[in-house]
């Protein structure tokens, strides 16, 4: 689905890391794992198209670049605006129809659905600002079923929120996978990646490695014995 040919990412011309190469395939499910600062959000901003890549080729299988779903990390999302719960996960509508056209019958049930499946349902007149912040995942998670892209890039979605919206959360993101649809996550939690995610690519400051989870991510750097499951302590962590 998407190629990289030796693409250098980084920004105001000042590469963050090695050239990246290699091949998302279709129907994919990667994670993407590193220490801070290695480069995951840059390159998901670089695939996302919000950031040009600083050299190299990054290409899609088809014609034109595919609709894509991309949830930032919360820290860049702005809350404060007057909005509630439905009139988010309806946003997820605009790019088909539009950002002033009005929401048809069929839109308006996927957006029930959508906050119906991530538990929202109780609170969807509730203005954006009362929510808790895995109450506000929840609803990016909404709106990224509304969305219905066929590329979703997600940046560190599980940071910051309890175990029991991970869980529900970790599920949509297998259905969405299950779908049909091709996902690449950025994410922290080792374990979590080696339960639900095949691919994985790590990026490291003198060093990428890309393929299979299993091949990609030593036994060791899980194993609760060492004290590494869940952290972030990856080679190059200070
Ligand atoms: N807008 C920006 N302008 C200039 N440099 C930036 C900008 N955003 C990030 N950087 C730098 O680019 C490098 C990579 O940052 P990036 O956020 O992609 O890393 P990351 O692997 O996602 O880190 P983390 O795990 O902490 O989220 C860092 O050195 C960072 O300081």
């Amino acid at each position: 689905m998407i190629t990289l040919n030796n693409v250098v990412i980084g920004h105001q011309g000042k590469p963050v890391v090695s050239p990246v190469s290699g091949r998302f395939e279709p129907h994919s499910l990667t994670a993407i794992i590193g220490a801070n600062g290695t480069g995951k959000s840059t390159l998901l901003k670089t695939i996302a198209g919000l950031l040009p890549p600083l050299a190299g080729e990054l290409m899609f299988a088809e014609r034109a670049k595919p609709h894509i779903g991309y949830l930032p990390q919360q820290a860049e999302i702005d809350r404060q605006f007057p909005v509630n719960v439905l009139d988010v996960a309806a946003m997820g509508c605009w790019p088909k129809i539009g950002f002033l056209r009005s929401i048809n019958r069929i839109a308006r049930q996927r957006i029930h659905q959508a906050i119906e499946r991530v538990g929202l349902t109780s609170i969807q007149r509730q203005p954006i600002e009362a929510l808790s912040g895995g109450q506000f995942q929840r609803l990016m998670f909404a709106r990224l079923l509304v969305q219905d892209a066929p590329l979703m890039l997600l940046d560190e979605p599980f940071t910051g929120i309890d175990g029991e919206t991970c869980s529900l959360l970790m599920d949509v993101i297998k259905q969405l996978h299950a779908e049909g649809r091709t996902l690449i996550v950025v994410l922290h939690n080792l374990e979590l990646v080696q339960q639900h995610f095949p691919h994985t690519l790590c990026l490291g400051s003198s060093d990428i490695r890309w393929g299979d989870t299993r091949e990609v991510i030593p036994r060791a750097w899980v194993d609760p014995a060492m004290s590494l499951a869940g952290s972030p302590m990856l080679p190059g962590a200070s």
